[in-house]
This record gives structure tokens, sequence and C-alpha cells, in this order.
């Protein structure tokens, strides 16, 4: 028999992420209590979407949506689309600022595909499509996943493992208005770096591992970088010289993902003043991410926090 599909409407809450966490360049990444919340429902025709919140006006709203994109990339998978479907978006995450919009959404729509579907799929398999469509794994493996997480990719494609970030650790984002996007940022890197670099951030990313688990103490020196703050500098001088005055001052501050977003993961002095074109959000670390309810996958065995658990 084909491919069946659920008639129920299902629904995705999508953590945002925060990606490199400074030395831990497309590897690293940390889900926080900012979401979206998308919902979809199988009808009888044509595909719908609708936006409210962040992007609403902007965003397309036909088959281009991401959301639909990473849906119909995981139907693809199993063979067969269904019909119709109308999707409804509710956004809070910001765009383009370093938050993973873009991996919320295809995670969202990932998990919504397979909510949908009468027909089995892991963790794994998800995390690897998501991976696919967002072309680096450090944001889909922790919206996916939840906690802090540490991925990486083979010939197969992306996996990743979820670990539990010390209690006190509680991110403060300091979000602009001026908007950057990924792949921009991405260009700006060279290709190729000096040896003695490498090495730096292969030792600060394996000590920023043990400082988010286990000894925040050490969250300043573990959050230096080389390999990619620096040649993104120029293209975002705010974003730059908010780092260094938050280091300034001995706050183990960096930039979120691509940028502009500045995140610091280490308590911010209450007389320390970013400026007016920042907004600061203190949030916390999500620890189940990309939850979907009402439907066949309900992903309740995965709880709070799950150490270790691979996909
Ligand atoms: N919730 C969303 N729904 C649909 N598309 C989105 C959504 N969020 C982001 N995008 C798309 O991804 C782009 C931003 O992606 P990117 O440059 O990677 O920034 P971010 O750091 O926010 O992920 C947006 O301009 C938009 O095209
Ligand atoms: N490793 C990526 C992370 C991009 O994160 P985003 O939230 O800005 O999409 C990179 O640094 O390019």
């Amino acid at each position: 028999m084909g491919l069946t599909f659920v008639s129920e409407p299902v629904q995705v809450r999508t953590p945002a992420t925060s990606a490199n966490l400074g030395p831990g360049f497309d590897s690293l990444g940390l889900a926080l209590t900012l979401y979206d919340d998308l919902s979809a429902r199988v009808t009888g025709a044509s595909w719908t979407v609708s936006v409210t919140g962040e992007g609403a006006g902007e965003l397309p709203t036909d088959e281009s949506h991401l959301v639909v994109r990473a849906m119909l990339a995981t139907f693809d998978e199993f063979g067969a689309r269904p019909p119709g479907v109308a999707v409804e978006c509710v956004n809070r995450i910001p765009q383009a600022r370093g938050l993973g919009s873009s991996s919320a959404a295809i995670v969202g729509g990932v998990q919504l595909a397979r909510a949908l579907m009468r027909e089995p799929m892991d963790d794994a398999a998800a995390l690897r499509i998501a991976a696919r469509l967002e072309g680096h794994p450090d944001n889909v493996a922790p919206c996916l996943l939840g906690g802090f997480t540490i991925a990486w990719t083979e010939a197969a494609g992306s996996r990743a493992v979820r670990l539990d970030v010390a209690a006190g650790v509680r991110p403060t984002l300091f979000v602009p208005q001026e908007r950057g996007l990924t792949a921009t940022a991405r260009a700006a890197l060279p290709g190729a770096v000096p040896h003695a670099d490498a090495a730096f951030n292969a030792g600060r990313s394996a000590l920023l591992v043990h400082a988010l688990t286990s000894d925040p103490e050490l969250l300043f020196e573990a959050t230096a970088d080389r390999l990619h703050q620096s040649y993104r500098a120029v293209a975002m001088p705010g974003t730059a010289s908010l780092v260094a005055g938050l280091r300034s001052v001995g706050v183990a501050a960096v930039v979120s993902g691509a940028g502009p977003t500045v995140l610091a993961l280490s308590p911010v002095p209450a007389d320390f003043h970013p400026g007016t074109e920042w907004r600061a959000h203190s949030l916390g670390v999500d620890g189940g991410g990309a939850l979907v309810r009402g439907s066949m996958v309900e992903h309740a065995e995965r709880g709070p926090v799950a150490a270790g658990r691979q996909s």
C-alpha cells in the first residue's frame, strides 16, 4: 500500500538556536527558549501558508515557503506527497539575525511532514534531511534535539550528540534591528586558515564542551575563536564592538551564529549598557527541541534532557 496521511491537524514548536558559540564553527549549537509555532493539515487541493509575526507580509505564501520546501523534501524521501496542505506559522524568532530562524523553519517542516505521514521516521533521518537543506548542521541539531549539541557530517549525512548544559548557564542575547544573511557572512570566510588558528580552535572548542556541561567558570577562555568572527567583523562592526566591550569586562560573549546578534553565555554586569540599538533578551536553554503534538510522533520519550542521545 502507498503512503497515507493523517487527517487531523498537527503542530510543532521549534526553538531558536545559537550556533558556533565562539570556537565551534559549524559544529556546536544551543537551543533557546524562544519559539515559532507551526501547524499543518492535509487538504484536498493546493498548498497554502499563512504567516503571522516575524516575516508576515515578506515571506512567500506558496510552495516556495521554506517550511513547505522542507515538508516536500521529507515527503519525497518516501515517494509521495499529499494533494494539498494548509500550513500556519506563528513566528517569534527574529529572522536573519543569527538565531537560526531558517533552521527552525526547516526542522519545523520536516517535523510536520513526519507527523502527517503514517510511516515511521527516526530523529537521525530527520536530522539528515534538515542538515542537507540548511547546508550546515549546527543549528538544525539543537533545534531538533534541544539542549547543547555537537554535530558533524559524514559521507552519509549529518549526525549529532545532545548534552545537558550545566545548571546556571543562562544566555543573554543582544539582537539588533539590522539583518544579516548567513549566506553573505559565509562568503566572507577564507578558503584556508593558518594551522596555528585551527589548533587554537580545536583546543577551545573541546574546552567549551567541558565548560558548558560541567564548569561554566571556564566559559570565557572556552569561547575564544580565530576561525570566523574576525573575518566577519568588517561587515558587522557594531557586533564586533559589542562582543569586544562585553569581553573587556570578562563576559563570555560571542557572535551568535553568523550574526549580527551577540550571545553572552556568562552573566552580564547590571551596569553594562550595550547601546539603544540592541534589544537584550535573557533566555533559558530549551531542553526538548522541536516537539510535535497531535500526531503519531509524540517524542514524549525525549523528556527535558536525554544526556548523550545520539542521532
Ligand atoms: N520562519 C520562517 N519561515 C520561512 N522562511 C524563513 C523563516 N525564517 C527564515 N526564513 C528564511 O531564511 C532567511 C534567513 O535565513 P538565514 O540568513 O540563515 O538567517 P538566520 O540566522 O535567521 O537563520 C530569511 O530571509 C527567509 O528567507
Ligand atoms: N555555522 C554557521 C551558523 C549560522 O547560524 P545562523 O543562525 O546565522 O544561520 C555559520 O557561522 O555560518
